[in-house]
C-alpha cells in the first residue's frame, strides 16, 4: 500500500465550504501535508464573492488568507475540474442532485450529506472502523460506468462513537457474543444543526428532546457500517432503538448506550462483572487499520479510543479535542441490569462526527490507491 502523503498534495474542492462542516474542512486542511485546498463551492448566494466575505466564519483558528481572498463558485462539476477529490458538506436539500452530477464528471467524492448513505454500492465509511468498505469502490466503478471516480459517504455524526464503541465490541465476540441489541440515548451539540442552527433562546436553559430524522438514522447506519462488505454491502442482524436530544454544547456528541450480546453465545456464561471487564479491555486495546503503521495516515488517531476511569467522563468540553477530534472517549462501563453493558461515549461531531472523517477517508483511499491525481488516471 502507498503513503498517503505524497511530495505534491492532492487538490481538493470543498462543497459546501461556507457552512460548519465546510469550514472543519477548511481548518483540517489548512496545514494538512497530503491535501491542499484548490476551490471552494456553495450556493449562489455566496458564488462570485470573496470567501472571506461570504463566510460567517466560527472556528476558532485563524482563516487562512489566501482562502479568505479566493472567489467562491457555484458546485457545478466543470468548476472543479482542476481537483482530485471533492469534499461535500453540502446541505441535503441539494446534496443529492449535486453529488451525483460530480460522480457524473468521474469525480472522487467524499460526502458528509445523508442522501446516498444506504444505496447498496455507496461505501459508509466511519474511517477508524470500517475502513475496509472502500473496497467496495472498484464494484462501484463498474456498475456506475466509472474511470477514476466513486462517492464514499461518511456517517451521521452521532453514529460515529456509537459504532466505534461497538466494533471494538465485536472484536471480542468469541467471549461476549455478537451484539444484537443497543438502547442508545444521545445528548447532542449544536453544532451538529449547522450555523446559526438553533437559536440561543430555544437552547440556553434547555434540552429539546427531538432531532427530526435523527433516530431513524441511528437505528440504521450502524447496521450497514457494522455489516460485511459485499456487493452490495451485506446487513448485519442488529437491532438499534434510539433517542436524540439537543443539549446546549458546541461541540461534542456524548451517547449513553446499553448493549445486549445474543443469548446463545458464550457471554451468557459470564457474570455480569466478567462481561464488564472483558468490554473494558475490548475498549482498551481496540486498533483500527487507519491508525496501524500499514496505512500510515496523517489524521489517524492513535489510540483511537481512549477509556477514561473518572467517574465523571467523559465530558464533552474536556474530551471532545482527543486525538485532535478523532479519538472517540468511553467511560462509566458497567453492568447493565436490562442489556448486558453500559456505558457512556463522546466523539467530537464536525471532526470524526463529520470533516475529519472525510479527511481520514480520503488518507486511506489514498494509501489504498483509489484516490490518484486526477491526470494520472489514464483514460
Ligand atoms: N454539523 C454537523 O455536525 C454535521 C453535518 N452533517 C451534514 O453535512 C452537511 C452540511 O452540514 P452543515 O455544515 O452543518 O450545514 P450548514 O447549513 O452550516 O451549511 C450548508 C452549506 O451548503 C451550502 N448550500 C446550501 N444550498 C446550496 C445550493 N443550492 N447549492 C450549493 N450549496 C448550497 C451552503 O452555502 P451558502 O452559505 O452559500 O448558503 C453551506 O455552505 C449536511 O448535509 C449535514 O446534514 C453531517 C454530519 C455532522
Ligand atoms: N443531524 C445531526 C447533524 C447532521 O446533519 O446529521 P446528518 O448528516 O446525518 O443529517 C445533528 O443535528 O447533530
Amino acid at each position: 500500500m502507498a503513503s498517503q502523503t505524497t511530495a505534491v498534495p492532492l487538490r481538493a474542492g470543498i462543497l459546501g465550504a461556507t457552512g460548519a462542516v465546510g469550514q472543519r474542512f477548511i481548518t483540517l486542511l489548512a496545514d494538512h501535508p497530503g491535501f491542499k485546498v484548490q476551490r471552494l463551492g456553495a450556493s449562489a448566494r455566496s458564488a462570485g464573492r470573496p470567501y472571506g466575505e461570504a463566510v460567517i466564519w466560527r472556528m476558532t483558528t485563524p482563516l487562512p488568507e489566501a482562502l479568505a481572498a479566493q472567489t467562491v463558485v457555484e458546485c457545478r462539476p466543470e468548476d472543479f475540474d482542476d481537483c482530485d477529490v471533492i469534499f461535500s458538506g453540502l446541505d441535503a436539500s441539494v446534496a443529492g442532485d449535486i453529488e451525483l452530477a460530480f460522480l457524473a464528471a468521474d469525480h472522487c467524492i467524499i460526502s458528509n450529506a445523508k442522501n446516498h448513505r444506504m444505496a447498496s454500492d455507496v461505501p459508509l465509511v466511519v474511517p477508524t472502523v470500517n475502513a475496509e468498505h472502500l473496497h467496495a469502490i472498484p464494484a462501484q466503478r463498474l456498475r456506475r460506468g466509472l474511470r477514476r471516480g466513486f462517492l464514499v459517504t461518511i456517517s451521521n455524526c452521532a453514529s460515529v462513537g456509537v459504532c466505534v464503541a461497538m466494533k471494538a465490541l465485536e472484536a471480542q465476540h468469541a467471549t461476549l457474543g455478537r451484539i444484537n441489541r443497543v438502547n442508545v440515548v444521545t445528548m447532542q451539540a449544536i453544532s451538529g444543526a449547522g450555523y446559526p442552527g438553533m437559536s440561543a433562546m430555544d437552547m440556553l436553559d434547555n434540552v429539546v428532546p427531538y432531532i427530526g430524522g435523527e433516530e431513524d438514522k441511528l437505528e440504521t447506519e450502524p447496521v450497514k457500517i457494522l455489516g460485511a462488505l459485499s456487493e452490495p454491502l451485506l446487513l448485519t442482524d442488529l437491532v438499534v432503538s434510539a433517542t436524540c436530544n439537543r443539549v446546549p454544547v458546541i461541540d461534542g456528541h456524548m451517547a449513553s448506550m446499553s448493549v445486549g450480546f445474543a443469548r446463545d453465545s458464550t457471554a451468557s456464561q459470564l457474570d455480569a462483572a466478567a462481561a464488564t471487564k472483558v468490554a473494558v479491555d475490548a475498549f482498551t486495546n481496540y486498533q483500527t487499520l487507519a491508525s496501524t503503521d500499514a496505512l500510515s495516515c496523517a489524521s489517524a488517531p492513535r489510540p483511537p479510543l481512549h477509556v477514561l476511569s473518572s467517574a465523571d467522563r467523559p465530558q464533552p468540553r474536556l474530551d471532545r479535542d482527543r486525538g485532535n477530534g478523532y479519538a472517540v472517549s468511553i467511560g462509566r462501563v458497567r453492568p447493565c441490569p436490562l442489556l448486558d453493558v453500559k456505558f457512556t461515549v463522546l466523539a467530537h461531531n464536525t471532526i470524526l462526527g463529520a470533516a475529519g472523517s472525510g479527511v481520514l477517508n480520503a488518507e486511506i483511499a489514498q494509501a489504498m490507491g483509489y484516490l490518484t491525481r486526477r491526470e494520472a488516471c489514464k483514460h
